[in-house]
């Protein structure tokens, strides 16, 4: 599961429209950044779901971080004005975390608000200490 951090403030300092845009620009980077068997989907409001088929945990850690940092480096414009956001990023994997897709999808949930106590703009696995972010 990945939330944009603090995505109120982008509606607050440059309007609804521009969060519609980062909205769909951080839709586009998740796509861009796994594979064409793998699944984005927005999940609600500014949360995002993403599903890696068959990807052992290291490699689902490696396309976590490298969204995070692709969402964190990227430069969003618009209406000429730049912006930069982050995205929190809570794992779960099927069956380790859940055997359910309903367990599963609740397990990233839980771990996707630990990361936001964490300090946001970070990827967090039940239990794995990751990005520099605190452990839950
Ligand atoms: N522009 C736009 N804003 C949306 C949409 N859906 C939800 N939002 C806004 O997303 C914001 C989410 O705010 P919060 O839940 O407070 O979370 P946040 O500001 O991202 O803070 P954290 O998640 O705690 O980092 C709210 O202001 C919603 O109005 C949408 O489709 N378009």
């Amino acid at each position: 599961m990945i939330d944009i951090d603090y995505f109120k403030k982008v509606n607050d300092n440059y309007g609804h429209q521009a969060g519609d845009e980062v909205l769909r620009r951080v839709a586009r980077l998740l796509q861009e950044c796994i594979r064409p068997i793998d699944c984005a989907a927005r999940y609600g409001g500014e949360e995002f779901a993403v599903c890696l088929y068959k990807m052992p945990l290291e490699g689902a850690l490696l396309v976590a971080e490298r969204i995070r940092a692709c969402v964190e480096d990227y430069l969003f414009v618009v209406k000429d004005k730049e912006l930069r956001v982050t995205v929190s990023i809570g794992m779960a994997s099927f069956p380790l975390n859940g055997d359910t897709p309903e367990s599963v999808v609740a397990e990233a949930d839980q771990v996707l608000y630990a990361a936001k106590r964490a300090g946001r703009n970070c990827v967090l696995q039940a239990g794995v200490v990751y990005s520099g972010a605190t452990s839950v």
